[in-house]
């Protein structure tokens, strides 16, 4: 599916981050309009369009681009970074655009990014370190459900294939299949098997089944350095308060994360 993704990202790279984690996923070309590109999109199938909410829409440059384009009979996705909690009517401008211009919008993404105008210096910021970890992670399911969505079988085959194996709890999140449960996330439709992060898990949590998948999550420390090595950004750790009194309680009151950090031939 030839894809092409059109961004603007002048405040902090916040819109870029996003941009970035959606390119990988859909294997698609990333061209900032900045560039004044000018590109013939009659041969793209899949066209996506990015900005910060700025004074409620989509940056005005990127309108005015959107403007420009020919989408007519185009599969149009959009996406944004915006500073306030909720999205509200936040897309509607540009999807207005979209559809006088005769594009079909088939998804729409936005998360929060930092924002340091305003009343928020008073705070040194709002949304401090958006787009983090997990906005890249759901900006990623968001791209491979597209993916999936306008795949030419997708009719007859509704849901990608879980590549399952006894045990482990799966998570279903659209079309999308999340291996762990609670603690350590993998998106297995992005996980390319390569197997670092059993080699670099300290607690030896992870485990080659027919595939990598977390197989021990109640061990995990938290310490970050399979999300932080991951090659395809395909794990999500979610670091709470009841997980971080889970270790606590665990090492206080037993020695299983003792035993599994001493363990090198654990699930390898
Ligand atoms: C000039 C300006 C106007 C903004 N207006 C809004 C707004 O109306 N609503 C909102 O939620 N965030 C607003 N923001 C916050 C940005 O949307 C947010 O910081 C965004 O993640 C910046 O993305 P970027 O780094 O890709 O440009 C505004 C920021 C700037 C600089």
């Amino acid at each position: 599916m030839k894809t092409i993704i059109f961004y603007r990202s002048s405040y902090r790279g916040n819109t870029l981050k996003i941009a970035e984690s959606m390119k990988d996923a859909l294997s698609a070309e990333l061209v900032s309009i900045d560039s004044n590109p000018s590109i013939d999109l009659s041969d793209y199938d899949l066209i996506g369009f990015g900005s910060a909410i700025n004074f409620a829409a989509h940056d005005i440059r990127l309108q005015r681009f959107v403007s420009s384009q020919n989408l007519k009979g185009k599969n149009v996705f959009i996406f944004s970074t915006r500073c306030r909690p909720f999205l509200g009517a936040y897309h509607s401008p540009l999807k207005k655009i979209i559809e006088r211009k005769g594009g079909i919008i088939v998804g729409e993404f936005s998360c929060r990014g930092f924002d340091r105008t305003g009343p928020w210096v008073l705070m040194d910021g709002y949304n401090k370190a958006r787009p983090n970890d997990r906005d890249r992670f759901e900006a990623r399911l968001f791209a491979e459900k597209l993916r999936w969505k306008l795949h030419p079988l997708a009719l007859i085959y509704k849901n990608p294939v879980t590549r399952c194996s006894e045990g482990i709890t799966m998570r279903r999140k659209g079309s999308d299949i999340i291996a762990g449960n609670k603690v350590v996330f993998l998106n297995t439709s992005t996980c390319i098997n390569c197997g670092k992060c059993i080699k670099i898990c300290p607690m030896h949590i992870f485990a080659l089944k027919d595939t990598v998948l977390p197989t021990d999550e109640k061990n995990c420390i938290q310490c970050r350095l399979c999300a932080d090595n991951c090659p395809t950004f395909s794990i999500y750790i979610r670091e709470s308060f009841l997980n971080g009194l889970r270790i606590a309680l665990r090492e206080s009151f037993s020695n299983k994360l003792q035993n599994s950090y001493n363990n090198e031939d654990n699930h390898h």
